[in-house]
């Protein structure tokens, strides 16, 4: 686990990590994808990675999950990647959202799936929080989609999710998407977070994504 003694300090730290990780597939491959997430951790990270001196417009921005809103509502992390994110250098980079205009996450999924395959994957980097309920992306407990989402059928990129924990409905990329990427990297804040990743509880979805192989790395901070 890197500790820092800020979430300042940390956000820094994240985002030369995740420069770092675009830069190299920018120079090996002419392009790369990224994938962050919503929530309230994020903001100073994306500030911080924004300012980068990178070819951000050779790289693709999408979300590891969104709330299926419309980007006018303050709980659509689309919009929170175009206020933070998007803005300054990183402004050059393309976004492709997780949420279309379809009524439901069900009914739009297709679409979404087919702007996916079309990044350059496996994505350069990936940035996950973490909830206290022990969900990562929208792996939650008890979402109606969570075996799929964590075992998707024909290489399925995204999935729907609704759980009573999620508020609205979701889409999120799927378990195999995250783990492939070059850099995954799990942002949590707060000392109820790290005891929840330390306490062994087995059954929480982050699990899942700690089992990696390189393991990710867990960014904290106070
Ligand atoms: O849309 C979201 O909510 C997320 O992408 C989600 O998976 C988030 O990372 C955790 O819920 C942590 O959220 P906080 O940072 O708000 O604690």
């Amino acid at each position: 686990m890197h500790e820092f003694s800020s979430p300042a300090a940390l956000a820094d730290a994240l985002a030369d990590a995740v420069a770092a990780a675009l830069a190299a597939r920018l120079a090996r491959e002419g392009a790369a994808a990224l994938a962050v997430s919503g929530g309230t951790t994020p903001v100073k990270f994306l500030q911080a990675l924004s300012a980068k001196a990178i070819n951000w417009s050779r790289v693709t921005v999408t979300l590891v999950d969104d709330r299926w809103v419309a980007e006018s509502s303050a709980r659509s992390n689309a919009a929170l990647v175009k206020n933070h994110l998007l803005q300054g250098p990183a402004a050059q980079a393309a976004f492709v959202p997780l949420v279309n205009g379809a009524a439901t996450p069900e009914a739009g999924l297709a679409e979404v799936e087919q702007a996916i395959a079309a990044l350059p994957l496996p994505f350069a980097a990936i940035v996950l929080g973490m909830g206290l309920d022990g969900h990562t992306a929208s792996f939650f407990p008890g979402g109606d989609r969570l075996a799929e989402a964590l075992a998707p059928s024909h290489g399925q990129r995204v999935e729907s999710m609704r759980a009573p924990a999620a508020v609205e409905p979701r889409i999120t990329l799927t378990l195999p998407v995250l783990l492939q990427a070059d850099f995954v990297a799990l942002h949590i804040e707060g000392a109820a977070k790290r005891e929840l990743l330390q306490s062994g509880a087995a059954k929480l979805p982050v699990r899942a994504v700690l089992a990696r192989n390189p393991a990710p790395a867990i960014f904290w901070s106070p």
